[in-house]
C-alpha cells in the first residue's frame, strides 16, 4: 500500500470515529433532552391538559430520533402553555401566601394560645413568609401553620376537659352568696333550695353553669310575673277611672236637663198662681170664684204632681249615679290597697335572709346609714359588731351543706334571742353575721357580747350522733366623730380579724 493509501485509509477511520463520536454525542443528547422531556413532563403533570399533550408529543419526537429542527415547533407548542402556568402559579402562590397569612393572623387573634405557640406564629408570619418565593417552598410553612393549629386545639380541648369537671369551690360560694340575696316568689323557693343544696354537694363547672342559668330562668320568670301584674293593674286602674269619668259626664249632664225642666215646671206653677191670683182679683160672685179656683187648682196640682215626679226621677237617679260611682272607687280602693300590700310584703322580702329570716345585708346597710345619721346628728353611742361562726367550713365538709344550713339557722335564732329589742342583727352573708347596738358604748358591751358568744358555744348541735360544739368570734367598735359607715365597718371587722387571729371563740374590741 503506497503512503498516500495509508493516509487516506487513517483519514477515513478518523472520519469513521469523528462521526461515531458525533453520532454517539447526539445519541447522548438526545437521550438526555428525552429524559429531560419525562422529567418536565412528570413535573407539569396534571397542571395543564394542553402542557401534558405538548410534552407527550416532544417526547414521542425525541424518542423517534426527530431531527432537531423538526424540534423547534413543539418547543413553541410547550412554551406557550408553560408561559400561562407560570402566570397561574403566580397567582396561586399570591392566594397561597395570603390565606396562610389570614389563618395565622386568626390564630394570633385567639385566646389561650400557648406562649411557644405565639412565638411560632409571630416567627411564621413576620420571617417565614415573607422569604418564600416559589409555590413549593410554601409547604414547610403550610406544615408549621398546621401544627401550631394542632398544638393550640389540643391546649383548647384539654383547658375545656378539665374546666368543665374540675370543681370551683370559690364560684360556688360566690353563687351561694348571690342565691342568699335574691328574692324569690313562694312557689319557687322549694326550687332554690333545691338549687343551692345542689350547688353545695357539686361544685363542678358544668352543675354551676347549669344552676345559674335555672336561677336566670326563675328570676327572669318572677320579673315577667311581676311586669304583668304591674301592668294588669294599670289597665284596670285606667279602666275604673274612665268609667268614673264617664258616669260624672253622664250624671251631670242628666241633672243639669232635669234642673232645666224643674225650672220651666216652676215658672208654670208661678205664672199659674200668678194667674190665678189676677182671676181672683176680678171674681163677680163666690160660684164664679169657686169654679175658677177649683179649675185652676187642679191644673196646678197636676204640675205639682209631675214636679214631685221629676224631682223624685232625678233624686233617685242621682242616687243611683253616686252608688255607681261609689261602688267604682271601692273597687279601685280596693285594687289599691291589693296592690300595696303586694308592694310591701316585696319590699319586706327584699330586706329578709331567705334562710335564716334575719334581716339581710341590704337591710343592715339601711339600718346602718340610719344610725350613722342619729349619731352624726345626736352624738349617741353606737357600738357595731361583726359576728363569724368558727371553723363553719368544717361543719359543711363533715356533715354536709344541709346540716352547714340548719346550724346557721340555729345559730341566727339564738343570736335573735340573746340581744336586746333594741339591738339589731342581720345576716350579712355566708357565716358572718352584724350586730348594731344602739345606746350601747363599747365599754359597756364586752358583758351582753360575752353573754351572746356563751349562748352560741352553749348550744347541743349533734351530727352523726355526734355533740359537736360550735363557737363563733366578735369583732366589736364604737361609731367615732368623723366615721362613715365603712370607716366603722371596717374597724370591726379588723377587730373580728384579731379574735380569729388570736385564737377564735373570743370577743375582740378596736
Ligand atoms: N351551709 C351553708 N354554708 C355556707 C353558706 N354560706 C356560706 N357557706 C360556707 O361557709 C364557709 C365559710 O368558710 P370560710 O370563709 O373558710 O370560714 P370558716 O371555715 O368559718 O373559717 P374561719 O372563719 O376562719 O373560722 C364556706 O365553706 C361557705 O361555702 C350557707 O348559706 N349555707
Amino acid at each position: 500500500m503506497t503512503d498516500n493509501a495509508v493516509m487516506l485509509e487513517q483519514k477515513l477511520k478518523q472520519a469513521i470515529e469523528a462521526r461515531k463520536t458525533l453520532e454517539d454525542a447526539r445519541k447522548q443528547q438526545v437521550e438526555l433532552l428525552t429524559q429531560f422531556a419525562a422529567k418536565l413532563s412528570l413535573a407539569c403533570k396534571g397542571q395543564d391538559v394542553s402542557l401534558d399533550n405538548q410534552l407527550a408529543k416532544f417526547r414521542i419526537a425525541l424518542n423517534k430520533g426527530v431531527d432537531f429542527e423538526q424540534l423547534a415547533p413543539f418547543i413553541d407548542g410547550i412554551s406557550e402553555p408553560l408561559k400561562a402556568q407560570e402566570a397561574i402559579n403566580s397567582t396561586n402562590q399570591k392566594a397561597l401566601q395570603a390565606s396562610i397569612r389570614h389563618s395565622g393572623k386568626l390564630l394570633q387573634k385567639l385566646k389561650g394560645v400557648p406562649n411557644e405557640s405565639r412565638r411560632k406564629l409571630r416567627h411564621l408570619l413576620d420571617v417565614e413568609l415573607q422569604d418564600i418565593s416559589s409555590t413549593n417552598a410554601y409547604l414547610p410553612a403550610l406544615e408549621t401553620l398546621v401544627s401550631i393549629y394542632q398544638t393550640v386545639l389540643q391546649a383548647k380541648t384539654e383547658v375545656n376537659d378539665v374546666a368543665a369537671g374540675s370543681s370551683q369551690p370559690q364560684l360556688a360560694a360566690e353563687l351561694q352568696a348571690l342565691i342568699n340575696e335574691l328574692i324569690f316568689e313562694d312557689d319557687a323557693v322549694d326550687k332554690v333550695k333545691e338549687i343551692r343544696e345542689g350547688v353545695a354537694q357539686d361544685d363542678t363547672l358544668d352543675n354551676l353553669y347549669s344552676a345559674a342559668t335555672e336561677i336566670i330562668r326563675i328570676i327572669a320568670q318572677t320579673i315577667a310575673r311581676e311586669r304583668q301584674s304591674a301592668q294588669g293593674f294599670l289597665v284596670s286602674l285606667n279602666q275604673t277611672l274612665e268609667e268614673l269619668h264617664r258616669s260624672i259626664v253622664e250624671t251631670t249632664a242628666r241633672s243639669k236637663s232635669a234642673s232645666q225642666e224643674l225650672k220651666s215646671l216652676n215658672s208654670k206653677i208661678e205664672l199659674k198662681i200668678q194667674n190665678l191670683n189676677e182671676q181672683t182679683q176680678n171674681a163677680s160672685s163666690i160660684t164664679a170664684l169657686k169654679a175658677l179656683v177649683d179649675n185652676e187648682l187642679k191644673l196646678l196640682s197636676a204640675d205639682l204632681i209631675a214636679r214631685e215626679k221629676l224631682e223624685k226621677n232625678e233624686r233617685d237617679a242621682l242616687l243611683d249615679s253616686f252608688d255607681a260611682i261609689n261602688n267604682r272607687i271601692n273597687m279601685l280602693e280596693a285594687k289599691v290597697s291589693s296592690y300595696q300590700k303586694r308592694l310591701s310584703e316585696q319590699k319586706f322580702k327584699s330586706l329578709l335572709d331567705s334562710l335564716t329570716k334575719l334581716p339581710n345585708r341590704a337591710a343592715f346597710d339601711e339600718r346602718l346609714t340610719h344610725e350613722m345619721h342619729l349619731f352624726e346628728v345626736n352624738d349617741t353611742e353606737v357600738t357595731l359588731v361583726v359576728i363569724d361562726v368558727d371553723h363553719f367550713k368544717s361543719i359543711n365538709d363533715k356533715y354536709g351543706h344541709s346540716a352547714g344550713d340548719k346550724t346557721l339557722q340555729v345559730i341566727a335564732r339564738a343570736l335573735k334571742k340573746s340581744i336586746r329589742k333594741s339591738d339589731f342583727i342581720a345576716r350579712y352573708g355566708g357565716e358572718e353575721f352584724v350586730l348594731l347596738m344602739p345606746g350601747m358604748p363599747v365599754s359597756q358591751a364586752q358583758k351582753p357580747l360575752e353573754k351572746v358568744r356563751q349562748v352560741v358555744k352553749s348550744i347541743p348541735f349533734k351530727f352523726k350522733e355526734k355533740q359537736v360544739e360550735i363557737t363563733i368570734s366578735l369583732g366589736a367598735t364604737q361609731f367615732k366623730k368623723g366615721d362613715t359607715t365603712l370607716s366603722a365597718f371596717d374597724r370591726a371587722d379588723a377587730a373580728l380579724y384579731d379574735a380569729k387571729n388570736s385564737g377564735r371563740d373570743r370577743l375582740c374590741f378596736k
